[in-house]
């Protein structure tokens, strides 16, 4: 079975308040981009294995969210051992979810191959186990998020008639750091009402990701980059996430 875990961006991301876990409180539009992805194979075999190529990642494999993810199911169901192939294409630390998709999609996939019948819902409450961003692939649509940013709220949000660039400026951001150097608050004005009103060309003025006050004072190059999505003609542009990656979402040229 041969899988094809996507990226996703973040549309604004308000961090709210710390909780008492450790955790924060955010608020974030996600929307999936289907134009970058991993390719993932997963095939039964006699013992577990786990194998990648393409973009290093940090950390032993043992720690890879793909046999954490197989692990988890393994507790609750008598699944027999697997191959799993991983293709990395997504940059890591880049705020772009590729971690959280590949465990994502690890999930729906044994859930196919091993025929366990895990309703979306079922298998959300899994991936709210492996990380924050997991649970979105589930489903895997523009959805608002809130809490720990593993809740969400179905919103219409239809960006095909633009073209989403992503740019990687070569920089890892550790997603625990750079919670750690947020100061949390409550927005003047919640996201979702704001996407919901607001057309495209006024997000610049209102639609801000949090993250960027304190990263980009260390690395200048993110908002460089930022800047150059609206140089060359960018309706919005920012940084996904923690960062470090940038988007810029351009009309289409036909
Ligand atoms: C920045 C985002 O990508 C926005 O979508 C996510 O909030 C990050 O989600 P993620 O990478 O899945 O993060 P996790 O693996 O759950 O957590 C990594 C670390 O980030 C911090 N963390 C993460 C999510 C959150 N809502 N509050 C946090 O403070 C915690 O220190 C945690 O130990
Ligand atoms: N399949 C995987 N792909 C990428 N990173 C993985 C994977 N499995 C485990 N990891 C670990 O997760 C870390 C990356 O997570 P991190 O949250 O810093 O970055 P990210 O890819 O931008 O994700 P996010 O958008 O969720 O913040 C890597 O350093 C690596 O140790």
């Amino acid at each position: 079975m041969v899988l094809f875990p996507n990226a996703k961006i973040n549309i604004g991301l308000n961090v709210t308040e710390k909780r008492n876990d450790g955790f924060h409180n955010i608020e974030s539009i996600f929307y999936p981009v289907f134009e970058l992805y991993d390719v993932l194979e997963i095939v039964k075999c006699e013992e577990l294995k786990f194998t990648s190529t393409g973009i290093e990642i940090p950390g032993s494999k043992k720690d890879n969210l793909c046999l954490k993810a197989y692990q988890l199911l393994k507790q609750d169901f008598n699944i027999s051992p697997v191959h799993i192939y991983l293709l990395k294409v997504i940059p890591i630390g880049a705020g772009l979810g590729g971690g959280s998709a590949d465990a994502a999609f690890t999930l729906k996939g044994l859930n196919d191959l091993f025929d366990l019948k895990l309703t979306d819902e079922q298998l959300i409450s899994y991936a709210q186990k492996l990380g924050s961003d997991c649970a979105f692939f589930i489903k895997n649509k523009p959805v608002f998020a809130f809490n720990k940013g593993d809740e969400f709220k179905d919103i219409e949000l239809d960006l095909l008639t633009f073209e989403i660039k992503i740019e990687y400026p070569n920089i890892h951001i550790g997603t625990a750091e750079a919670y750690a150097g947020i100061h949390p608050k409550e927005p003047v004005k919640n996201i979702k009402s704001l996407i919901a009103v607001a057309p495209i060309e006024n997000w610049k003025e209102t639609i801000k990701n949090d993250f960027e006050e304190s990263i980009f004072p260390n690395h200048p190059e993110i908002k460089e980059l930022k800047e150059k999505m609206y140089k060359n003609g960018a309706v919005y542009a920012s940084m996904t996430g923690s960062g470090s990656a940038v988007y810029g979402v351009f009309e289409r040229s036909e």
